[in-house]
């Protein structure tokens, strides 16, 4: 959310630095302020994680609790540099460390340079020996929420084996209904479809209330629980849902506005004009922190 007090400097900078195509309302916006759109709207960036450990190896991970590589670190922090001048305000991911240490990595290029603090819940104890004592620090704070249904598929009697040899034994086309088939799961495993009666059902009853109080929130996850978030998000068939692909470490930015998700790409760099240029909050965000952080 924007605070309305930078809206005049904003209209300003837009035409002064003329870097974001701000929509005027008319053709002269220095003499017609422009008019702010009603509804507010908020981001929704989704990151599966960089590649594991397992990744490496070409195994099947699913569940089990693997670790970044070096590379899956250097794309967790390239990914933070991709949407540094993004607003964000809470983080969710799972509660496998590959997820969390990417969202942890990728803050660490937040321009805004607040602290993403894990929020113990697990337990009473847990969660009052947590608690920050500073309303100044819990506003220098961002809360990641970790929550197992946002974790990768289970891939049941697969964990562990390499993806190669499974296909060599099983054959190319059994493994790929397994990897890609909305409704058809592994051996002793979940299929798409039971991974997302869990994942979109945290992300409508958890994540969703707060990107409509003005929250704008990032999501690390894993390759197919986030599969099955953006199947809802863009409303993709069974069919469909076949072939999309998730790379590690790489950010996608929904737009939230009117109840409605609008994709609106991968932002590539964090002065790319493009991803700002299609909303007045993403280019007055940027403004706010080219002015702070100058
Ligand atoms: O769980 C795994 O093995 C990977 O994270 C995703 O695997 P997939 O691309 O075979 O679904």
């Amino acid at each position: 959310m924007i605070h309305m007090g930078l809206l005049s400097r904003a209209n300003c900078y837009s035409v002064r630095r003329n870097l974001f195509t701000v929509h005027a309302t008319s053709s002269s916006p220095v003499a017609n302020p422009i008019q702010i759109p009603s509804k507010d709207e908020t981001a929704l960036i989704l990151i599966r994680h960089g590649e594991s450990l397992w990744n490496e190896k070409n195994l099947f991970t699913g569940c089990v609790d693997v670790p970044l590589t070096q590379k899956g670190v250097e794309e967790a922090i390239e990914a933070g540099k991709r949407i540094s001048n993004i607003p964000i305000d809470m983080i969710y991911t799972s509660s496998l460390i590959r997820a969390q240490m990417t969202a942890m990595l990728a803050m660490t290029q937040h321009r805004r340079k607040k602290v993403p603090i894990i929020k113990h819940n697990e337990s009473e104890q847990a969660w009052k020996s947590s608690q920050i004592h500073s309303e100044e620090t819990k506003k220098q704070s961002i809360p990641v929420i970790t929550s197992w249904q946002l974790n990768e598929r289970m891939y049941g009697e697969l964990q562990g084996l390499n993806k190669q040899e499974t296909a060599d034994r099983f054959g190319k086309e059994k493994v790929q209904e397994w990897r890609r088939s909305y409704d058809i799961p592994p051996p002793d495993g979940e299929s798409l479809e039971m991974c997302a009666d869990r994942a979109v059902a945290y992300f409508k009853e958890q994540i969703v209330p707060q990107l409509l109080t003005g929250k704008n929130v990032m999501i690390a996850a894993h390759g197919n629980s986030l599969r099955s978030i953006i199947m809802y998000l863009d409303k993709l068939t069974s069919q469909e849902v076949i072939s999309l692909e998730l790379s590690t470490g790489i950010p996608m930015l929904y737009i939230f506005k009117d109840g409605k998700f609008f994709r609106r790409g991968s932002p590539t760099d964090p002065s790319e004009a493009g991803v700002y240029a299609y909303t007045r909050s993403l280019a007055l965000y940027r403004q706010k922190l080219d002015e702070m952080f100058h």
